[in-house]
């Protein structure tokens, strides 16, 4: 018989709650409804879905934080993203976010029937048979060849066989995390769990429990005993992202279990050997934290043993168009897709973005212009219009010859031919224009300023019809 699947939803709307989970279990699937994100996270440590259907509005955690969290962890779990304000922002947020698909509510059950069954047969071609499962299914490769990646790559090697505790610099989206587990796997725990934890996502009063398991009854909600990530960790890597957001206490407490490899559950009398190495990594100054108390200073050295940092994209701007055809053919790959090219205007143009969010950002990008881009090959008039207005903002003034390349991208896009006729007059009358705003409307001079006679200037004006009404000073 074949396997009932296991759906999840979440919603905070009991009655959209109560439908699907009728109508799931009329067809056989085996269905279990959360209120909330936080309550599907925690039952996500034990059981593991099919397939997982969220609301995107929640109080507390949203339905993208939800996807973040669930696909940073598994990311082979299809995620429906279902919501009320069905648009194109929130769509194109949970693509990037890497969701299955997308539900504008209100939805019809049929319609919603069908799409979770579409997501089964997707999950079911993807995921891998056992026997041809990779070693390490999270292995990534790492594009790089700026010389500052290459100095990343240099010390990877020379700590491979090492199990020192690392510090990882860099700004957010710089591949902190992939470098950690390069680290791990070129490591003697290679074999041994890697375990990734993200302090700054999770809530303060549930830090120590993710972090060192808790007994059963420790605290109103623990139904059961728990193990805590340095348990699950055991033997391998334990990476502790955004550790400059750990609060105090738990500072003192991992300061205490680095010193003696070994720590309680929370509400546990028994202390629990480990085996563990630490990588940590930070956005932050760590050093003007320990300055400024909010970091502890000890634990600030137990952990910067060695440290790496990681410099920002436009920092080694010549990765981008690397990173560019990795992520569009990565892109086309998770969406079933032919991969687009990016034409070479398009190429240059994205190496001169600044980046703010590193690799993060240009990956997200990819997946933007694979699903909204329309033809194959991408023009800069395809661009999602935010990243015109970065290149705008970081130049600090209008890039005027890249509004008229995508002006005429655009025009000739649409099949019109001729097009000078239209913009050459355009760019006269705009020039003309403001010269004469510049000398209170005084011909002479602003044809001075334009380089212009004055009997052209006045030539001009008339043939383009801006005379009227204009007085004639000068
Ligand atoms: N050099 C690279 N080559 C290929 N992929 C990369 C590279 N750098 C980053 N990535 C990808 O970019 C995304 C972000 O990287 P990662 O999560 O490692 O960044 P991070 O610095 O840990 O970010 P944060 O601090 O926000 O958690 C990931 O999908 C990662 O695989």
């Amino acid at each position: 018989m074949a396997k009932v699947s296991n759906i999840w939803v979440v919603d905070d709307d009991r009655s959209i709650r109560w439908v699907l989970e009728r109508a799931l279990t009329k067809h056989n699937y085996d269905c279990t409804v959360f209120e909330n994100g936080e309550s599907l996270l925690r039952k996500l440590q034990h059981q593991v879905p099919d397939i997982i259907m969220s609301d995107v509005r929640m109080d507390g955690m949203d339905g993208l934080q939800l996807l973040e969290r669930v696909q940073g962890e598994y990311p082979d779990i299809p995620v429906i993203i279902m919501t009320a304000h069905s648009d194109l922002d929130s769509a194109v947020a949970s693509f990037q976010g890497g969701a299955f698909e997308y539900l504008p509510k209100p939805f019809d059950v049929d319609e919603a029937l069908s799409l979770v069954e579409r997501a089964i047969e997707h999950s079911a071609k993807h995921k891998p048979v056992e026997d041809e499962m990779p070693k390490n299914p999270t292995a990534t490769e790492i594009i790089g060849e700026a010389p500052a990646m290459q100095e990343v790559f240099r010390a990877i090697g020379r700590l491979s066989q090492s199990n020192i505790t690392v510090l990882i610099n860099g700004e957010s989206g710089t591949g902190k995390e992939l470098v950690a587990q390069a680290l791990h796997r070129h490591s003697p725990r290679k074999e041994d769990p890697f375990i990734a934890l993200n302090m700054a996502a999770i809530p303060r009063d549930l830090m120590e429990s993710e972090l060192f398991g808790h007994e059963k009854g420790a605290f109103t909600g623990a139904q059961n005993q728990r193990r805590g990530r340095f348990e699950q960790a055991d033997g391998g890597t334990l990476f502790l992202d955004e550790i400059g957001d750990m609060p105090a206490e738990t500072q003192t407490r991992l300061l205490r279990v680095l010193a003696d490899s070994e720590f309680y559950r929370v509400g546990g009398h028994t202390p629990i050997k480990v085996d563990v190495r630490i990588i940590a990594a930070t956005h932050q100054n760590l050093e003007q934290l320990v300055e400024e108390g909010r970091f502890r200073e000890d634990l600030f050295h137990r952990l910067n043993v060695i440290r790496i940092h990681i410099p920002k994209l436009a920092n080694r701007r010549e990765d981008i168009p690397k990173l560019l055809e990795f992520f569009l053919r990565k892109a086309a790959e998770e969406l079933d897709v032919e991969p687009k090219t990016l034409r070479p205007d398009t190429e240059a143009y994205l190496s001169r973005l600044p980046w703010p969010g590193n690799v993060r950002q240009l990956e997200n990008i990819c997946r933007w212009i694979t699903v909204m881009a329309s033809g194959r090959e991408v023009l800069i008039s395809d661009l999602p219009p935010e990243l015109v207005e970065e290149s705008v903002q970081s130049t600090g003034h209008e890039n005027w010859e890249q509004s008229l390349r995508n002006w005429t991208d655009r025009e000739l896009s649409r099949g019109e031919s001729r097009i000078l006729d239209l913009a050459v007059p355009a760019f006269e009358r705009v020039m003309i224009e403001t010269a004469l705003k510049h000398t209170a409307g005084r011909r002479r001079d602003a044809a001075e300023l334009l380089g212009w006679g004055r009997n052209t200037l006045t030539r001009k004006i008339k043939e383009l019809g801006l005379d009227d009404g204009m007085e004639d000073i000068d």
